[in-house]
């Protein structure tokens, strides 16, 4: 069984790589990263460390690397054999890998299953994915080809290992695919599938997401330049406490969760924020702020909702402001936000960015 996954990065080699290798597949990671492909096809393994007390490690093998720009017949090849494909590359750039897989896609000469999921941080990525490769090759494609969306779980910092392949992951993951867009017979163990994916999509986002961002934006804003020290401030764990209870009504209200099942998950990730054997810096949660305040995403959805249904959003209009102080000029994103705020001010930001209505946007100016 093959498989090919774009973005060898932490969430690719530390999450779905190891899935997928668990589970048979020979993995073909394709990159834009010269650095990780040459690693990739020297040693053709690696080693996935769980951070936690005694934790263990396991050696991911039989890997090999494509540059996605330099190795165009290598990656044809690839992806003509491939069972699965799957991405971790971030929702943004999704766009570039439809364009760089739809003709290989089209090119392929089988008709034996294949599934395309895409694993971002974001409601239905396969399907932005898919509909992107469709208009790159006017509708058609081999029969037998899934697009199943999907939501991942799992919190994997940015790397400093001596080897550059390593990878430090923290024990839990949850992936969780839609059951009905899957083709074929052979299904991934260690994967949850679903037929109705919305409501886990939107309980990770809203909730481990929604957190993670108020625990980087206020925790920014108090000084903290990890996620360990913001959690060691009780000011920091009460806010993300109030936030939460907050996409707890959200999610009680769209969806079957009850409160004490939605208390039980809010427990289970504080924990795993607190976890003492993983050190993730605030800078990396809160990176692409553009994206965290776009309209479907973690903060503005179930505010907007929250709002118009006349329940409690405070917290939630805060993080809007800790998120519009976000100070991190390694993020493009942050720099392209502060250019717009001083162009169209705060009102004219959120207005034409998050789509806020007045109302709102006076609500969360006065917030803090
Ligand atoms: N790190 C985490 O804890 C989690 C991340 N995610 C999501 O997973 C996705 C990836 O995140 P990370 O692995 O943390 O990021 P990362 O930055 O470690 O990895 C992204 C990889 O994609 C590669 N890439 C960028 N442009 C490319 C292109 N055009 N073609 C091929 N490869 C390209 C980069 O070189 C990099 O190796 C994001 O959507 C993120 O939101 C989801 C759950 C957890
Ligand atoms: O990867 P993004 O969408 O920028 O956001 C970072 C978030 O994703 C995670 O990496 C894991 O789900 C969290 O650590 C954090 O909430």
């Amino acid at each position: 069984m093959k498989a090919v996954h774009f973005g060898a990065g932490n969430i690719g080699r530390g999450f779905i790589g190891k899935v997928l290798h668990d589970n048979g597949y020979a993995v073909t990671f394709a990159d834009v990263n010269t650095e990780i492909i040459d690693a990739l096809n020297k040693d053709h393994e690696y080693t996935v460390h769980i951070s936690e007390e005694n934790g263990a490690s396991y050696k991911i093998s039989g890997v090999n690397g494509v540059h996605t720009a330099n190795d165009p017949d290598q990656l044809s090849e690839a992806v003509s054999q491939a069972d699965i494909i799957t991405t971790a590359v971030g929702v943004n750039i999704l766009p570039i890998i439809a364009k760089t897989l739809a003709p290989h896609l089209a090119n392929r000469q089988t008709d034996k299953p294949l599934n395309i999921i895409a694993c971002e941080n974001a409601v239905l990525a396969t399907d932005t994915l898919k509909t992107a490769i469709f208009s790159e090759v006017n509708e058609t494609l081999p029969s037998n080809v899934g697009f199943p969306n999907s939501a991942v779980d799992r919190i994997v910092p940015i790397q400093k290992n001596d080897n550059i392949l390593d990878v430090k992951v923290e024990p839990f993951f949850e992936w969780v695919i839609e059951k009905n867009s899957w083709v074929g017979e052979d299904t991934l163990a260690g994967v949850n599938y679903v037929e109705d994916l919305m409501p886990y999509i939107e309980r990770k986002l809203f909730t481990v997401n929604t957190g993670h961002a108020g625990i980087a934006y206020y925790g920014k804003t108090l000084g903290y330049t990890t996620v360990s020290e913001a959690m060691d401030d009780e000011k920091v764990v009460s806010y993300l406490k109030q936030v939460l209870e907050e996409t707890t009504l959200y999610l009680t209200h769209n969806y079957d969760f009850t409160e004490v099942e939605q208390k039980q998950y809010i427990e289970k990730i504080i924990a795993r924020f607190k976890n003492p054997y993983l050190s993730d810096d605030l800078d990396r949660v809160g990176r692409g702020v553009l994206r965290k305040l776009s309209p479907n995403d973690r903060i503005v959805k179930p505010l907007v909702y929250l709002h118009n249904q006349n329940m409690d959003h405070s917290a939630l209009s805060k993080l809007v402001m800790f998120a519009l102080q976000f100070n991190n000029s390694d993020d493009p994103e942050q720099i392209e936000m502060k250019q717009r705020i001083e162009e169209a001010g705060v009102k004219g930001f959120l207005s034409e960015h998050s789509q806020l209505d007045d109302k709102l946007i006076e609500e969360i100016r006065s917030s803090i």
